[in-house]
């Protein structure tokens, strides 16, 4: 399944709809009822999921229910879905920054909802959603980051998991709540954390349900850099980003698929598609303008 998937991402489909079947997770084979969840999420309203798509490649992605501290309501859910397949057919992007409206980036999701959402049938299928969401955004050509503002709790930290960097800010923090809440992880969030930190630091973080302060993160590679200042995250957050996505759009859509491949493939595979992407680069405008250029790497 995973290599039919990987022979069709190379293959860059034209149709939408099989790219998103190959970059999802569960279809109806699966018991997943795509439709029945969505009209189950249109009932939660609130919020809003805005994205921006700047010249310089560079997408900003707004989780916006600040009343709620940017809780995600069902129809944010769709929203996310909506805007992240909006990004798989983004040509010129190069890179993604998600981030909360007002200093805050998520806290989970939105109570009311899950309170309504109580059965485990709706659980699974709201979590399916969620999984196959996230594991879409995981896999954009483009390099992501999260901005971590605030007190990032339950699906909000699973939702920084789906990105390939994490930055926080001096006064924010990280906590997996789930286990105070009866819950473990089903955004997909525990087997991502299992993948960027290793198994113990991660069952660590579970367990204990312990608040990862910026220092800590970093000490264990949970982040990537904590920022100066909480006074301009955002615009630290796109200086640091553009230093990775300096360079031709399809240069940079190429290097985040081969370390895609290396990290969902097995290793004959991942070297394959690393040799067909390779194939995708190699005497491109870029290559034969820095061939032009004798570029040194003083
Ligand atoms: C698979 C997914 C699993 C999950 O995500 S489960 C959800 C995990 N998240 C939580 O349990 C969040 C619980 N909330 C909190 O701990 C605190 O509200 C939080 C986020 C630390 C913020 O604390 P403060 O800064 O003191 O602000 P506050 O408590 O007055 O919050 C402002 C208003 O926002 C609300 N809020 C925050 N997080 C929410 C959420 N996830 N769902 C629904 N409502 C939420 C909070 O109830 C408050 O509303 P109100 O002013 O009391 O009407």
């Amino acid at each position: 399944m995973t290599v039919f998937l990987w022979k069709s991402f190379h293959r860059m489909p034209n149709s939408r709809l099989l790219w998103q079947r190959t970059m999802s997770l569960y279809n109806h084979t699966h018991g997943f009822e795509e439709k029945e969840i969505k009209k189950k999420l249109q009932q939660f309203t609130g919020g809003s999921i805005n994205l921006s798509k700047k010249e310089d490649g560079i997408g900003i992605l707004t989780l916006n229910n600040p009343k709620l501290m940017n809780a995600f309501t069902g129809t944010m859910m769709i929203e996310l879905q909506e805007k992240i397949a909006e990004l798989e057919n983004w040509k010129d992007g190069k890179g993604l920054i998600i981030h909360g409206a007002e200093n805050t980036f998520c806290s989970g999701s939105d109570l009311n909802a899950v309170r309504l959402l109580s059965s485990p049938q709706d659980g699974m299928n709201m979590c399916m959603f969620m999984q196959n969401t996230l594991t879409r955004l995981m896999r954009l050509p483009l390099i992501t980051v999260a901005l971590v503002q605030g007190k990032v709790l339950g699906g909000g930290a699973e939702l920084t998991t789906a990105c390939d960097f994490r930055l926080m800010t001096p006064e924010s923090e990280i906590r997996f709540v789930h286990k105070q809440m009866g819950l473990v992880p089903g955004w997909g969030g525990a087997a991502r954390l299992v993948h960027i930190l290793g198994s113990s630091p991660a069952l660590r973080l579970l367990s204990g349900a312990v608040e990862v302060q910026p220092e800590s993160a970093l000490h264990i590679g949970l982040i990537e850099a904590i920022l100066s200042s909480s006074d301009e995250p955002l615009e630290e957050t796109c200086t640091w980003l553009k230093l990775h996505t300096k360079g031709p759009a399809e240069v940079i859509q190429a290097v985040k698929k081969v370390i895609l491949a290396g990290r969902e493939l097995p290793l004959e595979t991942a070297l394959k598609t690393e040799m067909k992407i390779f194939g995708t680069v190699w005497g491109g405008p870029a290559n034969l303008e820095a061939l032009t250029q004798r570029t040194k790497h003083k």
